[in-house]
């Protein structure tokens, strides 16, 4: 109740409010299960649990104390979408919750729209003729102006899948560090430690574990063979399309988890300039770096636009610009980014990143390959920037030979880059472009 309260009273992030939550609390480790679900679930659900307690509470829910207003929203959640919590459990841990935080007028409230709430709930379903993009909203919790940007940019069965897929949980994946060991000696590893894992079929390096826990807690992790990562992530790096020696800009590098993919890719052997913006973010690239034994990747920090100030044109192979983006496609793993981004947000984020792409595409030399990609969904930030970099540098174009896993990816697709939606292979939403410099 306290980090939901934090969450929506001082816009704190969900999971580090959490996190720090937790690391206080010192909960079981179904516990820790337990409140995490109701964060994330509450706030993943809240539109939709804020249009039905709407009903119950007689002065309206903007009208109650920030914390009264968590509490009901968390027992709300439990009634309406998780199944192993009795009913009057949740009333009664709400009403004790109420005693000690409140006095008892507020206890009483709370237990009166809590069990008014039971006693009626044949009326926690949406009205049938509410507008599409309405019930889109309401019925898969999403705010209604990103619904109605996603029929438009989509349509209207695209759009509701994407919102059906951003309530469901993320899958766990690793990727395998194959400067140490192959993906067929890990899955028998795994297997043999008891581990349900399975081969992405997305990417090469990436496994599938079914169950296994927090997987950056294993050995494995801890000793450079595996690093956690979404396997749409996975994809960037065979884009990049990296080769033993080859000298290779990362221009928004942090936390590292493609420059270390591209390094291993590179058998270790090249050199990569991984540059971010932040100092402190640069670190976690170099500490990655040293976990995963890789030598050829230099970090920098700096503004990804003055890389042209302290490069010469045309000195990499291959560029990649991993965009800052809204992060739309990530709403599964952070799902208060969808009540904070707003429209400005989205035409903000585009503006920079199509400055980035025209400013790092002059350090390509002539006949490499730069490849810009996205965690979003958004088709401004993704085929709008790219089309609008073609459209203004023509001496780029798509590459000639793209290789056999890109140009299965892209046969899919009419656009420049491929579109990887969440529903599709149940991994993040991303965007990836693959351009070739001619001239
Ligand atoms: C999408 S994340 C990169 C993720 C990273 N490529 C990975 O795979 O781990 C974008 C990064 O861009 C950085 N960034 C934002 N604006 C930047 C700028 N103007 N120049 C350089 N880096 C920037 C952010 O600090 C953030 O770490």
């Amino acid at each position: 109740m306290d980090v939901l309260t934090r969450v929506e009273q001082e816009g704190a992030y969900s999971n580090l409010q959490l996190n720090s939550a937790l690391q206080r609390a010192s909960l079981s480790r179904e516990d820790t299960g337990l409140a995490t679900e109701l964060v994330y679930g509450t706030v993943a659900r809240l539109n939709t649990l804020d249009y039905f307690l709407e009903r119950f509470v007689a002065k309206g829910l903007n009208k109650l104390q920030p914390w009264v207003r968590s509490l009901l929203r968390l027992s709300l959640y439990q009634m309406m979408y998780l199944d192993r919590i009795p009913p009057h459990a949740v009333v009664n841990e709400a009403v004790n919750l109420a005693k000690r935080r409140g006095h008892q007028g507020i206890s009483g409230m709370v237990n009166g729209v809590l069990r008014n709430i039971l006693r009626n709930r044949e009326q926690l379903v949406l009205p049938e003729d509410l507008s599409p993009a309405k019930r889109i909203a309401l019925e898969h919790s999403h705010p209604l102006w990103l619904v109605e940007r996603w029929i438009s940019q989509y349509d209207e069965a695209v759009a509701e899948a994407i919102c059906r897929a951003n309530n469901e949980p993320p899958a766990v994946s690793v990727r395998v560090n194959t400067t140490m060991i192959s993906r067929d000696e890990m899955l028998a590893e795994m297997k043999e430690a008891g581990l349900d894992a399975v081969p992405s079929s997305l990417s090469p390096e990436g496994i599938l574990v079914l169950s296994g826990g927090n997987m950056a807690l294993s050995d494995w992790y801890r000793d450079g063979q595996i690093s956690v990562q979404d396997e749409s992530s996975m994809l960037v790096a065979g884009a990049v399309g990296p080769a033993s020696g080859m000298k290779i800009l990362d221009c928004c590098a942090a936390p590292g988890g493609k420059t270390a993919h591209i390094a291993e890719l590179m058998k270790d052997q090249g050199e990569i300039i991984a540059n971010d913006l932040h100092e402190h973010k640069r670190k976690l690239i170099g500490e990655q770096a040293e976990r995963l034994g890789l030598d050829t990747i230099h970090t920098v920090t700096g503004n990804a636009l003055e890389l042209v100030q302290k490069y010469p044109a045309g000195s990499f192979d291959r560029i990649l610009l991993d965009a800052p983006c809204s992060g739309l496609g990530v709403i599964r793993r952070k799902p208060d980014l969808k009540w904070t981004k707003t429209a400005g947000d989205i035409g903000e984020i585009a503006s920079l990143q199509r400055e980035l792409l025209d400013s790092v595409s002059s350090l390509l030399r002539v006949g490499g390959i730069l490849v810009y990609s996205t965690c979003t969904i958004d088709s401004e930030e993704n085929e709008g920037t790219v089309q609008h970099f073609l459209k203004t540098h023509p001496g780029f174009g798509l590459p000639e030979d793209a290789g056999e896993e890109w140009s299965k990816l892209h046969s899919k697709t009419e656009g420049v880059g491929v579109q990887i939606l969440p529903q599709d292979y149940h991994s993040d939403g991303f965007y990836i472009a693959r351009l070739q410099r001619f001239s």
